[in-house]
């Protein structure tokens, strides 16, 4: 099992310096807007993936007028206790497992597995495709740390390349130099295509099922990969765009290109779901990824759920809460301003709450 017992934050966003005890398996965090109730989860998730969920920026996670933060958590994991801290000073990050620094955070990743569904996640099927793209690179880092490695190589040649295509006229050999680029770019991408297609064909059952369950009807949804790598081999597609990758200057096709195509009854989710249904999905989409990370870690992920009453009625709402309740489930934390609210919604399932309230 995985439980976070203690979190503390020091000029972490709102917080100046606060801590919390989680004694329950279900933690409901209560208050009213703007008084830090996501950035509480903001912290767990960032002690659990070494960043936020949502600013990539460090100056935006610490507190305004000052030049860092801390955070440490205390977790109990399989019967052990954990200890995590991530330290932001002056734009340098450290974190470190029970007081041992990690030279590569990567190495963090999918040891303290979580999952956020935020309001924010609705980008996932309305945005553009990098938003679907991090999704799935989030999730398939945290299950397989060979995928994170050839990613992480596979963007920093992507980004040489894509330089040597600026820069063609001051380089010698370009030609001989872009045959590099091309076979690692193959090397590294060719896995994660690979990583991508597989994943997505076990994935899709889970959804439907997920999604079944929470809508309490059935209406088909379905995930479909774009990628040119299905069409024809990556290198014969590099040698083929490599003219017209010189005159746009960048390069053109690629595992940075892929995307997914999310479909409701065949019809694109974007354009013809209702906002209920688009979030119903959401949540199909992220219990699915919890389903296939507490498979591979043999330990349920920590759930975090951020604002999940907006927009789904009440009958959805019930089912989620039931099925969060369950056993299956690990320790889950659920904000909202009303905790009242959350105290009903919780009182018909076995499940223990404890509320935190923030003012
Ligand atoms: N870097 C920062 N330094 C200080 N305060 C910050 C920083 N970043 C955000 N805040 C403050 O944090 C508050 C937002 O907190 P948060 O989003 O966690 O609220 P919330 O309780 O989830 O609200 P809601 O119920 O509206 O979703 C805002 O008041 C914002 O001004």
């Amino acid at each position: 099992m995985l439980y976070i017992n203690n979190i503390s934050l020091v000029q972490f966003k709102n917080y100046q310096q606060s801590s919390f005890d989680f004694k329950s398996r279900i933690i409901g965090i209560t208050g009213p807007n703007g008084t830090g109730k996501t950035n509480l989860l903001d912290a767990i998730y960032y002690l659990c993936f070494t960043r936020s969920y949502f600013s990539s920026n460090e100056q935006q996670n610490t507190q305004y007028t000052t030049n860092g933060f801390r955070l440490t958590g205390t977790f109990q994991k399989n019967g052990q206790t954990e200890k995590v801290i991530c330290v932001v000073k002056d734009g340098k990050k450290e974190i470190s497992l029970n007081d041992e620094k990690y030279d590569r955070f990567s190495r963090h990743l999918g040891q303290f597995p979580a999952v956020i569904i935020a309001p924010d996640d609705a980008e996932i099927i309305l945005g553009g495709s990098e938003d679907r793209r991090k999704w799935l690179d989030s999730l398939l880092s945290q299950l397989y740390p060979e995928y994170l490695d050839h990613l992480i190589v596979y963007q920093k040649i992507l980004l040489q390349r894509n330089t040597l295509l600026k820069n063609m006229a001051d380089t010698a050999n370009p030609d001989q130099l872009l045959d590099i680029f091309d076979l690692q770019l193959v090397m590294h991408g060719q896995p994660v295509h690979e990583t991508r297609r597989h994943f997505l064909q076990s994935f899709i059952p889970k959804v439907q099922e997920l999604y079944d369950y929470i809508a309490g009807t059935h209406e088909t949804v379905s995930i479909q990969y774009a990628s040119t790598l299905t069409e024809e081999p990556f290198a014969t597609q590099l040698t083929a765009a490599r003219y017209k990758d010189m005159q746009v200057q960048r390069t053109t096709t690629g595992i940075h290109r892929d995307d997914m195509l999310f479909l409701l009854n065949g019809y694109p989710m974007k354009s013809s779901a209702s906002q209920g249904q688009r979030k119903s999905f959401l949540f199909a989409l992220k219990l699915a990824q919890f389903e296939v990370l507490k498979q591979l870690k043999q330990m349920p992920p920590l759930l975090l759920l951020d604002d999940i009453f907006e927009k789904l009625d009440q009958a959805r709402i019930s089912r989620l809460i039931n099925l969060v309740a369950g056993k299956e489930y690990g320790q889950v934390f659920i904000t909202d301003t009303h905790a009242e609210r959350l105290q009903t919604a919780f009182s018909n399932t076995a499940a223990d709450l404890q509320l935190i309230a923030i003012a």
